[in-house]
Parts: structure tokens; C-alpha cells; sequence
């Protein structure tokens, strides 16, 4: 089933074979196989994912690096296709940074982002943001550059210097970290289209991902006209989340109210469908002739 090539190959692929790359959050091993089987290209674990259903935490940086090389483990076992990593702040300075980077490669991970905020973070789209200096963002690039083992892990410089300090200097931190090493730029939190062409007519080659997260400061901008703004990468990194949870809470709901769940049986997952994303029957058919063969 796994391909020949690194996962940060088969990431490089899909950017190139997909213009934009939609690249979707799936927030657990399930949904990564849910992902890839309706035909999704690459995947992304959100940290706010990690904090939020993992851990059951805000989206604050109290989340380790150890935290998330565990679902990131988990959902490479089940899925082939390249993952997409928020490794928030990198969680140190550059000795940490490097050994994020190797435990990420090493779990499998095809790509990171790593942000320019402060240790105590919060989520790219609330106000009142701190980022940490040009100069301490290029080194936690370099630091993450030099550490890769294969050439081909993709490291994304994110930037959430739009909210403080505007285009012009989210812009020029884009072109440092670039020159730093960083293989492409996660424009946070920027809200109109032209804010995408800008990046990426100064920017040139260098791929640019549109963060597309509901309820943020980013309106929900279709992937052609993000694709004509420039953009290389569209993520959705909570949807799937966001809807599971929307329909989670109706059912409790309604086993509450209503004494059964004849109601929301539409809402659900068939055990069927389970079992085809699963692969529940082959499974099923290999235990059979496990008990065949110690019964002869
Ligand atoms: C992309 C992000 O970093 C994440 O953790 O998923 C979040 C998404 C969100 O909170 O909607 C962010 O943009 O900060
Ligand atoms: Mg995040």
C-alpha cells in the first residue's frame, strides 16, 4: 500500500499535480482514512485539533511536542496520504526546534508549519497576538531546515504578522524565512484576495497556502478564486471537526430529550459505512481463515 517515495515527495507531488492543493483537517486515524478514500490528496493535523480533541484544551500552546507526535503516528498508521503538520512555536528554541523536526520525520509527517508567534500562542485568527522578532523567526526556520533528514520534508514558514504589523512586513518576514530555508509561506490570517496575489506576486515561485478556517478573520473564498489569487495550498483545518461536533451534540441531545435516537439515526454514519472506510470485511474474511487453519 505505502508508495516508494518519502512522504515529503508525495507532498511535493500533490502540490504540483494540484493547483491549489485543497489539504483537509482530519483530526483522528479515522478521519484521515475517511479523507483519502474520498479521494482528498493531502491531509493536515490542526495543533488546535490536537489541543481541542485530544486533550480537550484551548488552542493556547499547552499542548507538547510529544502530544502531537502521537497523533501523528496514529494517523500515518492508517493513511497513505502526505500529512501536513502544526507544530505551532516548534516548542523551544533551536536545539528543541531540530528535534521536533526529526520525530515529526520520523513519525511519518510530510510537512510542518511553524509560526512566528511567542510561546504562549493562541489561535491565528483572535485578537491581540504577540509575535516574536524577524531575526528569532528566520533562526527557528534555519534551525528547522538544517535538521531535516530527507531533502524533501516541507517546511512552511507561517507568519501571523498580518494582525499587528500589515501586508508589507508579513510580506518582507515571508521573503527572510524563504532565504532562511522555508519551502513555502502560510499567510495568517490575511482577509481579502489581493492580500493573497500581493505574497505571491513578490514571492514568485515560493507556494503560499490560504488558511480557510470557518468563523475566522478570512472569508470562505472558493479554491478557483484563491487559485487565480495565487494561493499553491487551500486549508480547511477544522470542517470536518467542526461539523462532527455539531452533529455529536445533537445526538446527545436528543438521547437526552427524547428517550431514544430515532430521531438523528440520519445524522449517523451507517455501521455499513464504518465498515467500508474500515475495511472491516477483509479484516473479518483473514480472521475466518485464521480459524480455518488452526481447526484442520
Ligand atoms: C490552523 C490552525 O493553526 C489550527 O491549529 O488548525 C488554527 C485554526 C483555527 O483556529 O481556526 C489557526 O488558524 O490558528
Ligand atoms: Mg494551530
Amino acid at each position: 500500500m505505502s508508495s516508494q517515495q518519502s512522504p515529503g515527495a508525495r507532498f511535493r507531488k500533490a502540490l504540483k499535480d494540484n493547483q491549489p492543493l485543497q489539504i483537509v483537517g482530519a483530526v483522528n486515524a479515522y478521519a484521515a482514512m475517511m479523507a483519502e478514500k474520498v479521494g482528498h490528496q493531502a491531509i493536515y493535523l490542526s495543533g488546535g485539533g490536537v489541543a481541542n480533541a485530544s486533550y480537550g484544551l484551548p488552542d493556547l500552546g499547552m499542548t507538547t511536542m510529544n502530544d502531537v507526535v502521537e497523533d501523528v503516528r496514529r494517523i500515518t498508521a492508517a493513511s497513505d496520504l502526505p500529512l501536513l503538520v502544526d507544530i505551532d512555536t516548534g516548542w523551544g528554541g533551536a536545539f528543541n526546534i531540530a528535534r521536533t523536526i526529526r520525530e515529526m520525520e520520523r513519525a511519518g509527517a510530510a510537512a510542518v508549519h511553524i509560526e512566528d508567534q511567542v510561546a504562549q500562542k493562541r489561535c491565528g485568527h483572535r485578537p491581540n497576538k504577540e509575535i516574536v522578532s524577524k531575526e528569532e523567526m528566520v533562526d527557528r526556520i534555519k534551525a528547522a531546515a538544517d535538521a531535516r533528514v530527507d531533502k524533501d520534508f516541507f517546511i512552511m514558514a507561517r507568519t501571523d504578522s498580518f494582525q499587528k504589523e500589515g501586508l508589507e512586513a508579513a510580506i518582507d518576514r515571508a521573503k527572510a524565512c524563504i532565504e532562511a530555508g522555508a519551502d513555502g509561506i502560510f499567510a495568517e490570517a490575511v482577509n481579502e484576495l489581493e492580500h493573497y496575489e500581493a505574497f505571491s506576486k513578490a514571492l514568485g515561485d515560493v507556494p503560499i497556502l490560504a488558511n480557510i478556517t470557518e468563523f475566522g478573520a478570512t472569508p470562505l473564498y472558493n479554491r478557483k478564486e484563491l487559485g487565480e489569487a495565487g494561493a499553491a495550498m487551500v486549508l480547511y483545518p477544522l470542517s470536518a471537526f467542526r461539523a462532527m461536533n455539531k452533529a455529536a451534540v445533537t445526538v446527545y441531545e436528543n438521547i437526552l430529550e427524547k428517550g431514544d435516537q430515532k430521531d438523528v439515526v440520519d445524522l449517523m454514519q451507517t455501521r455499513m459505512e464504518l465498515y467500508d472506510y474500515l475495511n472491516y470485511h477483509e479484516f473479518e474474511q483473514k480472521l475466518d481463515q485464521l480459524f480455518q487453519q488452526s481447526k484442520s
